[in-house]
C-alpha cells in the first residue's frame, strides 16, 4: 500500500478543515505499523482515507494494484470486501450468530459462501477453534475481539486495518490481543495498519508513524521484540510532539 500526497479538507467554505495536509508513505508488505498522534491529528481520516472508506480530497492511495481514488463506488466497495479487513475497537459481532458464522458473515454479504476449512482455519489461527459454536456473549471481551479479528482474517486480505484494537480491553487482554496481530502479521505476512493512542501498543508495530495538524512529523522504526525500549522511545517522541 502506498498513499502519495494524500490531502483531505472535511467540509466547505467557512467550515473547511484541513484534516491530512499532503502525506506520503508506503506500507512495505508484511508489516505492522502504527498511527499515532495528538488528538485531532488525522489518524482516523488517515485510516479511512487508505482503507476506502473515505476519499481523499487530493492525492493518491494505491492498495493492491489499484488506485482507490479513481475507482467508482461499485469497484472500492468490492476491493473494500475482498482485500481489505477491519477491526474497530467495538467487535461488531452479531449477537444471535455464533462465531463461526460472524466469521463466515462478510463473505454472504457478499454472495460468497466460505469454505468450512477456511473458517475453521481462521478460528485457529486466533486460538479459538474450541469456541466456534459459541455466542459473544457466551465469550470474554479478548475472545470477541479474536473472533473479529479471525473474521477480519477470513478473507486474507491485502491489507488489515485496525482502530483502536485494544481501546475496549483492559491491559492484560490488550496485550494478548497485540501479542496474536503481531504474530498475525509474523506467519501470514499480513500487511497491517493500527491506529492507536498507547504507546505500549504502538511498540508492537515496525514502524510507528507520527501526525500532528495532519502532517506526517516522524517515522520511527522499532527494534523487534523490544517492547519496554520502544514504549519508552514512543512515549518520550508522543510528549514532545503534544507540546512542540
Ligand atoms: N466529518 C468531519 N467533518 C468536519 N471535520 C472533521 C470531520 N472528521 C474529522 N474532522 C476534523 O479533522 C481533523 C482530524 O480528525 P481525525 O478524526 O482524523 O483526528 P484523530 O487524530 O483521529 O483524532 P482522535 O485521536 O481525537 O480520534 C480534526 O480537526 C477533526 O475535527
Amino acid at each position: 500500500m502506498r498513499l502519495h500526497a494524500v490531502r483531505k479538507v472535511h467540509g466547505t467554505g467557512e467550515n473547511a478543515v484541513t484534516a491530512l495536509d499532503g502525506i506520503t508513505h508506503d506500507f512495505p508488505s508484511g508489516t505492522l505499523t502504527a498511527i499515532m498522534g495528538p488528538s485531532g491529528s488525522g489518524k482516523s481520516t488517515l485510516l479511512h482515507c487508505a482503507a476506502g472508506l473515505d476519499r481523499p480530497t487530493s492525492g493518491r492511495v494505491e492498495l493492491a494494484g489499484h488506485d482507490l481514488t479513481t475507482l467508482d463506488e461499485v469497484r472500492l466497495t468490492k476491493l473494500r470486501r475482498d482485500r481489505i479487513g477491519f477491526v474497530f475497537q467495538a467487535f461488531n459481532l452479531v449477537e444471535s450468530l455464533t462465531a463461526a458464522q460472524n466469521v463466515e458473515l462478510p463473505a454472504r454479504f457478499a454472495r460468497r459462501r466460505l469454505p468450512a476449512a477456511q473458517v475453521t482455519a481462521a478460528l485457529d489461527a486466533v486460538g479459538l477453534a474450541d469456541r466456534a459454536r459459541h455466542r459473544p456473549g457466551q465469550l470474554s471481551g479478548g475472545q470477541q475481539q479474536r473472533v473479529a479479528l479471525a473474521r477480519a482474517l477470513a478473507t486474507r486480505p491485502a491489507v488489515l486495518f485496525a482502530d483502536e484494537p485494544t481501546g475496549a480491553l483492559d491491559t492484560t487482554t490488550g496485550r494478548h490481543v497485540l501479542h496474536l496481530l503481531r504474530t498475525l502479521v509474523d506467519q501470514h505476512g499480513r500487511t497491517t495498519v493500527m491506529v492507536t493512542h498507547d504507546p505500549a501498543a504502538a511498540a508492537v508495530a515496525d514502524t510507528v508513524l507520527l501526525l500532528k495538524d495532519g502532517r506526517l512529523t516522524e517515522s520511527l522504526t522499532l527494534h523487534p521484540g523490544r517492547l519496554a525500549a520502544n514504549t519508552a522511545t514512543i512515549a518520550g517522541r508522543m510528549a514532545q510532539l503534544e507540546v512542540a
